[in-house]
């Protein structure tokens, strides 16, 4: 596996290109066309949240940006290299916490091991893990075992784990999806803070528009199957959001219908094929 680039691309550098990435499943009556045609890039610092109908490829976007899939054509290009498998610099967190964790480890065993896999020291193993559970608000329970917390804490210890590895892209799929409104809201709040604050490019998959919005500088809209991408809206919110003001402000609703309104259109379909 290649070295992972010591420093991160300046802020608003080239971080991401996906470019004519198509993807087929091959199955026994002639395959599925998940993607049809996506094309985007991503600049290093950015937070992108892609909304899309049920069944237009995100999670398919998401395992070719990680190098789980390969695609049928096109390519997805990071750092400047061409993608192949999963990408030094990279991590990811998953929507179902309870199968990304081992219950048989503790919490901060489960932070450390991509830690030990990356060849990191152990002093150097120790700050990291204790930094980012005190991060994600969890320092006071490292020896705990991921099954005797709540499922927000849980997905902290997840967030905790792809934090600690210092990746220059963290991609989440429906990261939230599994937890209570509440939770929820404070999660979105503590992934906006860590982006801030560690200037990690973040690529989000979202079901959800509000969150979308609330979340991102851009949502990428993906068009009904075969995909494509619909549009590229721009999220001109004040940098610093919050819950309660941020969505009741007239910007918001304004971008959230905006964001409805194309979510329906790729529903209804089919779209510029
Ligand atoms: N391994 C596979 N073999 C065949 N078809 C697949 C496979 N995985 C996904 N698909 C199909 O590809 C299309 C895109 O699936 P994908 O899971 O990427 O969409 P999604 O936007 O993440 O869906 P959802 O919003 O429901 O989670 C769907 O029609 C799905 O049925």
């Amino acid at each position: 596996m290649p070295a992972v680039p010591d420093r991160r691309p300046p802020t608003g550098t080239p971080m991401l290109r996906v470019d004519a990435l198509h993807k087929v499943y091959g199955t026994a009556d002639g395959g599925v066309e998940a993607i049809r045609d996506l094309t985007f890039e991503v600049r290093a610092g950015e937070m992108v949240c892609v909304v899309g109908p049920s069944g237009a490829g995100k999670t398919t976007l998401l395992r070719c940006l990680s190098g789980l899939l390969e695609p049928t054509s096109g390519e997805v290009v990071l750092e400047g290299r061409r993608v192949h498998g999963p990408p030094p610099g990279m991590a990811m967190v998953f929507q179902d916490y309870a199968r990304s964790l081992f219950p048989w480890h503790t919490v901060e065993r489960n932070v450390e091991l991509p830690l030990r896999e990356k060849g990191v020291g152990r002093a150097e193993r120790r700050r990291l893990v204790g930094q980012s559970l005190a991060a994600v608000g969890l320092a006071d329970v490292p020896t705990a075992y991921p099954w005797q917390l709540s499922g927000g804490m849980q997905q902290r210890v997840a967030i905790a784990r792809a934090v600690a590895y210092e990746p220059h892209i963290l991609l989440m799929d429906e990261p939230f999806a599994a937890v209570d409104a509440q939770t929820r809201a404070d999660l979105e709040d503590l992934v906006r803070e860590l982006w801030h604050r560690l200037g990690i490019t973040l690529v989000l998959v979202t079901h959800d528009i509000d969150e979308a919005v609330y979340l991102g500088q851009r949502v990428l809209v993906l068009s009904g199957r075969p995909t494509v991408v619909l549009a590229d809206v721009a999220v001109d919110l004040p940098d610093r959001r919050d819950q309660r003001t941020t969505r009741s402000s007239e910007e918001f609703a304004r971008l959230r219908a905006r964001v409805y309104d194309l979510v329906q259109q790729a529903r209804r379909g089919p779209t510029n094929s």
